[in-house]
């Protein structure tokens, strides 16, 4: 018997189970990966809002990674919401033990409320970017870490160009929130090219989720030991798949949540 491939998601609890570990751990299990889980803050949450956090303190995530690293052969890694510039830091001290690492860099909830303390910028731009092999920030949290504007496709391509500069291999600028387009467009930064995915868009409100669904897929594929390119690729497929199977559900009154695979 082969062992599955094991994937690592650092990321928070949304109690609601549309985001964070929750999306993670279904996304990782739809890709037939193993997921274990870092847990860096619990979140009072459902699909209209985020009404309470309780972050866990750095050394008990460390004392999580410890456990983790030090028993499973895990192949990828992600991070969503570290809660804190503290977590963050110290989640950057385990880099070199983090292989394939997909940083999304998970500031503000799509209902609008905040996920992060204060002093994200630096500390992401500094300390963890440097070690990501992609990284995934959506049109808002592009802006928030540049101190600027970040609305069309043309600014998306910048934010890329200029967000490579911290030092990971790849950044995606995710399209979800861009308006008025008949497609879902991900700006890519790769080895000094600019490239688009696409994929129709799905008119839909249930999209809580799809930036933590994305990343983590792309984890699970780099698990799976696929390159990067068609890891992104792939993830761009699954998010739309999923998308489209939920698109007509009604659970929550706010944002609801998306189906999971496996799609074959
Ligand atoms: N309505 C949609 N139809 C098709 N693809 C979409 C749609 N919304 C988001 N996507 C895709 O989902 C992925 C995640 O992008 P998005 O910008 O939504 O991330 P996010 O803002 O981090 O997520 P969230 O909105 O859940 O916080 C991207 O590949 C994006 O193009
Ligand atoms: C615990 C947690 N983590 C992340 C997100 C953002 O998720 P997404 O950008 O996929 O909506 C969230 N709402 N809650």
């Amino acid at each position: 018997m082969t062992n599955p491939a094991v994937a690592l998601t650092i990321a928070g609890s949304d109690s609601g189970g549309g985001a964070g570990i929750q999306a993670d751990l279904k996304t990782f299990a739809a890709h037939r990966v193993f997921g274990t889980s870092v847990i860096t803050a619990l979140t009072a949450q459902n699909t209209i809002g985020v009404r309470g956090i309780s972050a866990v303190g750095p050394a008990f995530v460390g004392a999580q990674l410890d456990a983790v690293l030090g028993d499973l052969p895990v192949a990828a890694v992600k991070t969503g919401m570290l809660a804190t510039p503290e977590t963050v830091a110290l989640v950057a001290t385990y880099a070199p033990r983090l292989p394939g690492l997909v940083v999304d860099p998970v500031l503000v909830a799509s209902s609008g409320d905040r996920l992060f303390t204060r002093d994200a910028e630096r500390a992401y731009l500094d300390l963890l970017f440097p070690h990501a092999a992609v990284v995934t920030p959506n049109l808002r949290e592009a802006s928030v870490l540049l101190g600027r504007e970040v609305v069309d496709v043309d600014d998306a391509i910048k934010a890329a160009t200029d967000l490579a500069v911290y030092g990971s291999r790849c950044v995606v600028v995710k399209g979800g929130h861009l308006r008025g387009s008949a497609e879902a467009v991900d700006v890519v930064w790769h080895d000094g090219q600019v490239e688009v995915l696409t994929a129709p868009w799905i008119d839909t409100a249930n999209n809580h989720g799809t930036g933590c669904t994305f990343a983590a897929a792309t984890a699970a594929r780099l698990a799976l030991g696929q390159p990067l390119a068609d890891a992104l690729r792939g993830a761009k497929q699954y998010v739309h798949e999923a998308l489209s199977r939920s698109a007509g559900w009604s659970l929550g009154a706010g944002h609801g949540p998306l189906s999971w695979g496996p799609f074959d």
